[in-house]
């Protein structure tokens, strides 16, 4: 039935402000209010229309993405909206598109590689989109190994131009989002050699389509590299293949704000660190690892409601039956997604704090943080990407059968996401570079160099090797303290033993390779650790609101808990907790369980998504499920006859053999 909250009694259980929490959710009243007006914006206007996603040819898909980005340029201008405006405009809009790379990757390149003359000659055409960037490193033989990378820049002094080259197939740009159909420009990473020496990879700004007729220049060959993983999802992005023929660009397209190359040829190495030239790459990974919990809190806002909605078995003497979200096994798999999305907000909110504070040092000629913040947002990123993806799948499975249909919103979402474990590098790779990280703070301990920020817990290492938990009821799991006491040895410990275990080996490198997995999971014990110690920190926050306090309480605890359970072997071997002590942290858990049940729907209200945006039967808001799953199958192009296309060629033959044979 129309108009009717099928939810209802779900809102009216709860026990907090759902008012004030959406505040906090968005980080402050501010921040919801253009988040609620632009998503309104969005959800109102027809050209946003994303329903029908699912149905559209790859060709169509593309050309309504086109489309789309061309009314949101043109809605930004005649709204006058802000950049953070602009941002939400374009992630209410829902669908991967080259602008996300031009914003996210080619200008931030720009700005934080280009010297500033050329920001200013670059940034104020790409500002106005009157050119169109993408990232062009990967290629088909290279992506994690950066400097693996072969295609070359060669400078020429008797023009003044670098001769950009790809030598070999594997050194095909491959990949870069935006590259196959739409961008004018790239940022192109190549091997910079001059005087015949090559001094690695660097980055140069490129045009690739002519600016009259979009024609790729001479050269320049370009297209995509083809159909991906889901049905819509990410083919709305042309990711693409990019060759070149001995291309010239004059030598001041060149980002040279690091390093420089002369008018004679001489280069000139930059005086800060040379790791900077990853530095949009520590930018974005920050940015996905905020965006995490945008998608985690999606796919459980789909998950929760339906939960609520959907009911199996327990009826007595024709009674109701019983909603699946009562089901012990359903919270316990629900949630603490519920609380991750949470916890990956608030880490979310810290990492951008960390960044923006590296990047004033940075400015100031301070770097001694840049390892630290290369080493959060690699692992941040691997270990909320990883999370968030599988949370998602979990998700639709939590949502049954009817979760597996494309009007759920979860396998879109899903295939929209999953990548994110792969793209601004592997999620091994990444936790492989905080191991490393934490290898050397490792085995700086006692040297008199104390660790700080994130690793300041490893300076109590005295204490942390050897302390036993105290815990010894129930709720004592719910003192921040035992908590992270907890967490602290059992990262530090795992971090130690991979120390311990390298240095029986005479060859440092080979000792590495051969305990890569190892030292991956006492990364990921690092990284758990920073997410519970954000979540502890932002409860010791000034947070207002009916209520409010007490859902984050309970959300933050059960984040550490059941992390705990799930690593318990962790926990366990290193001595950390008693089996007694895990027995006492699942006996919490089922309580917490119990206290976030019937907030569960407001808490995912909280999120304050339009129907619009979570683009989901399942999720919707009014809980209307059944009429709708209907509404959508009558409108499958397979419903458009009775009889199907191909019925006379291809089945009635089959039947009429069928019934020869039977009377045979
Ligand atoms: C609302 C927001 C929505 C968000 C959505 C955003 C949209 C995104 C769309 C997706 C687009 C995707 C784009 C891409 O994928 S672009 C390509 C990304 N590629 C990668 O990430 C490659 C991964 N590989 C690497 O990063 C590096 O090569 C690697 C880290 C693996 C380093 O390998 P290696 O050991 O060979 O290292 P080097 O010799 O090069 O350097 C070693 C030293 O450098 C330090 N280091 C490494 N990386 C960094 C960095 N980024 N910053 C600072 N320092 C770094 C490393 O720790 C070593 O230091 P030491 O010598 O001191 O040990
Ligand atoms: C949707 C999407 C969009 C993308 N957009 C862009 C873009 O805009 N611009 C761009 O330049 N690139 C882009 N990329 C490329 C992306 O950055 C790379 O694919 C990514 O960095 C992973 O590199 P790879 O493909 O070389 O993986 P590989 O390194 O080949 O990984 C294969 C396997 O090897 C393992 N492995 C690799 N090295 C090691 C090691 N040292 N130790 C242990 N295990 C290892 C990995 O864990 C993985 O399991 C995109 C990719 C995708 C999927």
């Amino acid at each position: 039935m129309e108009g009717i909250d099928h939810l209802a009694d779900e809102r009216n259980k709860a026990e907090f402000d759902v008012e004030d929490m959406k505040i906090v959710w968005a980080g402050s009243r501010h921040a919801f209010e253009v988040s609620d007006r632009i998503a309104r914006l969005v959800a109102s206007d027809p050209v946003f229309e994303k329903s029908n996603r699912a149905r559209l040819s790859r060709k169509e898909l593309f050309k309504s993405t086109l489309r789309k980005c061309a009314h949101a340029f043109k809605r930004i201008i005649e709204l006058r909206l802000n950049e953070e405006e602009a941002g939400r405009l374009r992630h209410f809009i829902d669908q991967p598109a080259y602008v996300d790379l031009h914003w996210g990757m080619f200008v931030p390149a720009i700005k934080g590689q280009g010297t500033e003359e050329q920001q200013k000659k670059w940034l104020s055409l790409a500002n106005k989109m009157q050119i169109i960037g993408c990232y062009a490193q990967t290629e088909l033989g290279h992506g994690s190994n950066v400097q693996g990378l072969e295609t070359t820049a060669t400078f020429d002094p008797k023009t003044d131009e670098f001769v950009i080259h790809t030598p070999t197939q594997t050194a095909s740009k491959w990949w870069p989002g935006g590259l196959g159909k739409v961008s004018t420009h790239a940022v192109v990473y190549a091997r910079l050699i001059t005087n015949g020496k090559d001094y690695g990879i660097h980055g140069f700004i490129v045009q690739l389509r002519s600016l009259e007729d979009h024609s790729p220049l001479p050269n320049i060959t370009v297209g995509d590299i083809g159909t991906k993983m889901g049905n819509g999802a990410y083919n709305s992005m042309d990711n693409g293949f990019l060759m070149f023929d001995h291309v010239r660009i004059p030598r001041d397209q060149m980002l040279m704000r690091l390093s420089k190359v002369t008018r004679e040829g001489e280069y000139v190495p930059s005086d800060v660190p040379k790791q900077l030239v990853y530095g949009t790459m520590v930018y974005v990974r920050q940015t996905i690892v905020a965006d995490a919990s945008n998608a985690l809190s999606r796919a459980v806002c789909i998950a929760t409601r339906y939960s609520a909605v959907r009911r199996q078995f327990g009826a007595h003497n024709g009674g109701i039956e019983t909603q699946v979200i009562d089901y012990k096994t359903q919270q316990n798999r629900l949630f603490p997604l519920l609380a991750s999305a949470y916890a990956f907000r608030f880490v979310g909110e810290w990492l951008k704090w960390l960044y923006t504070d590296v990047t004033e040092r940075l400015a100031a000629s301070d770097f001694a943080t840049l390892p630290e913040a290369h080493a959060c947002t690699a692992g941040l990123k691997s270990l909320t990407t990883t999370a968030t993806a599988d949370g998602i799948e979990e998700c639709r499975k939590l949502c049954g059968g009817h979760g597996y249909l494309w009007c759920s919103g979860l396998p879109e979402l899903f295939a929209v996401y999953v990548p994110a474990c792969t793209y601004e590098g592997d999620n091994v790779v990444l936790q492989l570079q905080v191991a490393r990280f934490l290898m050397k703070t490792v085995a700086q301990l006692g040297s008199g160099k104390v660790p700080v920020g994130t690793t300041a817990y490893m300076g109590r290492a005295a204490h942390l090797l050897q302390c036993r938990s105290g815990v010894q009821k129930a709720e004592d799991w719910l003192n921040p303290d035992a908590v992270l006491e907890a967490f602290e040895a059992r990262a530090l410990r795992m971090a130690v033993t991979c120390a311990k275990n390298l240095s029986k080996f005479e060859n440092q490198e080979q000792g590495f390779q051969e305990l890569l997995a190892d030292l991956v999971e006492a990364a990921i014990a690092h990284c758990q650790l920073i997410v519970v110690s954000k979540f502890i920190a932002k409860l010791e926050q000034d947070i207002g609101g009916k209520g409010v306090k007490k859902q984050l309480n309970n959300l933050c605890y059960i984040y550490a808990l059941y992390l705990l359970h799930k690593h318990l072997g962790d926990f366990l071997s290193t001595n950390c907790i008693t089996p007694k002590q895990a027995s006492l942290a699942n006996d919490q858990l089922r309580s917490l369980y119990t206290q976030v049940r019937p907030n569960a729907v407001a808490l995912v209200d909280a999120f304050n998504y339009t129907d619009h945006y979570l683009n989901s039967v399942l999720g919707r808001y009014d809980g209307n499920v059944y009429p709708k799953l209907f509404e959508e199958a009558w409108k499958d192009p397979l419903n458009d006859s009775v009889v199907p296309d191909g019925y006379h060629e291809y089945l009635r033959p089959v039947l009429k053999q069928q019934l020869r044979t039977a009377r045979l």
